[in-house]
């Protein structure tokens, strides 16, 4: 049981820009920040990401991946339009590349501005042990993330995604400090869809998520709102 306040972002993938304002409009008092990844930044652009993010906490999900000076780079042309509170770069990236990126992001961060926290993401939420055999892998998903986890802190990340099965051995493995963003997030009686290390909001935060990520058992939902509403008041129990 952990004292921390896990706060809820919601995962507003559509590439339809009408349908994104109106889950942003509907969702601004019930959940604590949105996230946007490929599908919106793809179909609608990195202006769209400005304007739908202007009232709101913003986490970029682009899973940077590729040779440390292009990840670097990217990050700076990236950071001259748009100030997410949380990005993301694939841990498998290595060191070297996390510790560019972490540069690039004090780089771009002026005095007065709040700087971007810097996310590893370890093995997806939609990888299980056999996923992880197919890409030549033998370890299990846990050990895998425990250690790409101490490998991205130790090279300059605030933080990691991972999946809920993974937060107790990260904690003790990583203490209190890193920040536990949480996908793979399915409230009672939700379809797991393609996502295999799953948990309920209560079971995350109860280990000690930082942030858990929910997107199609909101957006998918009768009433988002609601949706989101009866997550947070589960974050609570
Ligand atoms: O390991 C990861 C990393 C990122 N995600 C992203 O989170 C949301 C989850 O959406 P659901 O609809 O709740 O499954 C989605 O945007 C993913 O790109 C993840 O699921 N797992």
């Amino acid at each position: 049981m952990t004292s921390r306040s896990t706060k809820l972002i919601a995962a507003i993938d559509t590439a339809d820009i009408n349908q994104a304002r109106k889950w942003v409009s509907a969702l601004e008092d019930s959940v604590d920040a949105i996230k946007l990844g490929l599908e919106f930044t793809y179909g609608c652009g990195l202006e769209a990401v400005k304007d739908l993010s202007q009232n709101q906490r913003l986490f970029l999900d682009l899973k940077l991946h590729d040779i440390p000076n292009t990840v670097a780079s990217g990050l700076r042309s990236l950071l001259n339009n748009l100030s997410p509170e949380l990005l993301t770069v694939h841990a498998l990236g290595g060191p070297e590349m996390i510790e560019r990126s972490r540069e690039a992001i004090e780089q771009k961060t002026s005095t007065s501005q709040t700087r971007p926290k810097l996310l590893a993401v370890t093995i997806l939420t939609s990888m299980n042990q056999q996923t992880l055999n197919a890409v030549g892998i033998a370890d299990t998903p846990l050990d895998q993330v425990i250690r790409l986890g101490k490998m991205a802190i130790k090279a300059g990340a605030d933080g990691l995604v991972c999946s809920a099965h993974e937060i107790t051995a990260l904690r003790d493995a990583l203490g209190e400090n890193a920040l536990l963003v949480v996908p793979g997030i399915r409230p009672k009686g939700n379809q797991a869809d393609d996502q295999q290390r799953v948990m309920t909001p209560a079971q995350a935060a109860q280990a000690g998520a930082d942030w858990i990520v929910v997107g199609r058992p909101i957006t998918k939902a009768a009433d988002p709102a609601q949706a989101a509403r009866a997550i947070k008041a589960e974050l609570q129990l």
